[in-house]
């Protein structure tokens, strides 16, 4: 069911993208107000207001979404002056994990700014057919620290998950599937309206190996890259396997060493590499995948990853190959269908848009669309309150109190971003 109808007037678009200098950090150009954002390594995009949205419900979201954005730009006038991924309109967006009570949503900015290669552009817009304004960055507001932030229990508490972690051991045991990924929540408190930049800056700052985010409510900084479709070629960065970091450097080698032997995290590691593998292939003509993982070093915890690489043989967007992909062994399990059941079951909790396809998609389809994780989802209006969110795959070896340390140090990045 959409919540808006796809034959709606399609709006003119018109869309113009100019080269500038170096304005300096992307995040810094940002005002207060519901940042958009997309960034790594310094490079990336970042958008503010909002020329048109698209908010859809249900197990066609992303064919809708889809639907809705070809629509926009099939008939938009667009002159760009830097030609590359990400120039010209784009629209963010965020979708829900599964098909419960909360909206997915694609947000086209009024203003882009962007960096890549060694290039700085800025893209505005306009959905009545005339010419949108001339580019410029407008003098942005000081960022506000948070205050004080109290954290409390979501749904449930540590030792309550920890239970909860352990009956889906003994039910993968008993052969009823092979492997669940299960998360709880943290709910933080801020005295004083949050300026989202806050925590932006020093997730970009401290977590640059990850995809810094913001789209209508939901940031965050995550390590997994679904899918990317850039000029005909396809990649995704499959994570599962994880273990905390020390501080000791030397330790955490060895540990590294050990997670690449491990036969529960490599076996954990291969449920999701083949679910991702399978979703792409429809879409790819050819395709890359590397026998063995690598470890994926994050300041917090270490990941075995996977990138894969493939060939596109169609024409199929970013937005609807991140679709087919949703939910991948990482986020839901193995069989797909069982571990959803028992995650509903299980966890007592509206996931939203954890876990689930956030990015962003330019008008030939290209795009980057990560998995919402290491993230947390801001109350609309208020921003005061935050449900933060980390889970962890469970498989028949995992111990119930490795995982909730695992789902403490996966809460980290938000915790301490958020953090005065
Ligand atoms: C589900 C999360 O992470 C996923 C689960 C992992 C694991 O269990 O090893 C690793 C990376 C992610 O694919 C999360 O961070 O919330």
């Amino acid at each position: 069911m959409t919540s808006a109808p796809l034959t709606a007037q399609v709006p003119a678009l018109v869309a113009r993208t100019v080269e500038i200098p170096d304005p300096g950090p992307l995040l810094s150009t940002l005002p207060s107000e519901a940042p958009l954002v997309w960034v790594r390594r310094g490079e990336g995009l970042a958008g503010w207001g909002e020329a048109a949205r698209f908010d859809v419900k249900g197990s066609a979201r992303f064919t809708e979404a889809d639907k809705w954005w070809r629509n926009l730009t099939r008939t938009a006038v667009i002159r760009d002056e830097v030609q590359l991924p990400g120039t010209g309109p784009v629209a963010f967006g965020s979708f829900t994990f599964d098909d419960g009570p909360t909206s997915s949503s694609l947000v086209l900015p009024e203003t882009v700014v962007g960096h890549r290669e060694g290039r700085w552009w800025v893209t505005t817009v306009s959905v009545n057919g005339d010419l949108p304004p001339w580019p410029s960055l407008p003098s942005v507001a000081p960022i506000k620290r948070p205050g004080p932030v109290t954290f409390a229990d979501g749904s449930r508490s540590g030792a309550e998950w920890g239970r909860i972690v352990a009956d889906a051991v003994s039910r993968i045991n008993a052969g009823e599937l092979e492997k669940v990924v299960l998360a709880r929540e943290l709910i933080a408190e801020t005295p004083r309206q949050l300026d989202l930049r806050w925590p932006l800056r020093r997730l970009s700052d401290r977590y640059p190996r990850c995809w810094t985010f913001s789209v209508d409510g939901v940031l965050g900084a995550t390590p997994e890259l679904l899918v990317r479709r850039e000029r005909g070629l396809v990649t995704s960065r499959v994570l599962a396997g994880t273990i905390r970091r020390t501080r000791d450097d030397v330790h955490d080698l060895a540990l590294a060493a050990s997670l690449a032997r491990s036969s529960k995290d490599l076996e954990e590691h291969e449920f999701a590499v083949r679910s991702v593998a399978d979703a792409l292939a429809p879409f790819c003509s050819s395709m890359n995948i590397p026998e063995t993982p690598f470890v994926l070093h994050l300041p917090n915890v270490m990941h075995l990853a996977t990138d894969l690489a493939g060939v596109t043989s169609g024409q199929a967007s970013s937005l609807l190959m991140a679709g087919a992909l949703h939910p991948s062994a990482a986020v839901g399990g193995t069989p797909t269908k069982k571990a959803q059941e028992m995650i509903r079951e299980l966890e007592a909790l509206d996931r939203g848009r954890y876990a689930a396809p956030v990015g962003w998609i330019d008008s030939s389809g290209d795009g980057e669309w990560g998995i919402a994780l290491r993230c947390a989802q801001v109350d609309s209006s208020e921003r005061t309150r935050l449900r933060l969110f980390a889970g962890c795959g469970i498989v028949a070896g995992s111990d119930p109190t490795a995982e909730l340390a695992e789902s403490v140090a996966k809460l980290v990045p938000m915790r301490d971003a958020l953090s005065t």
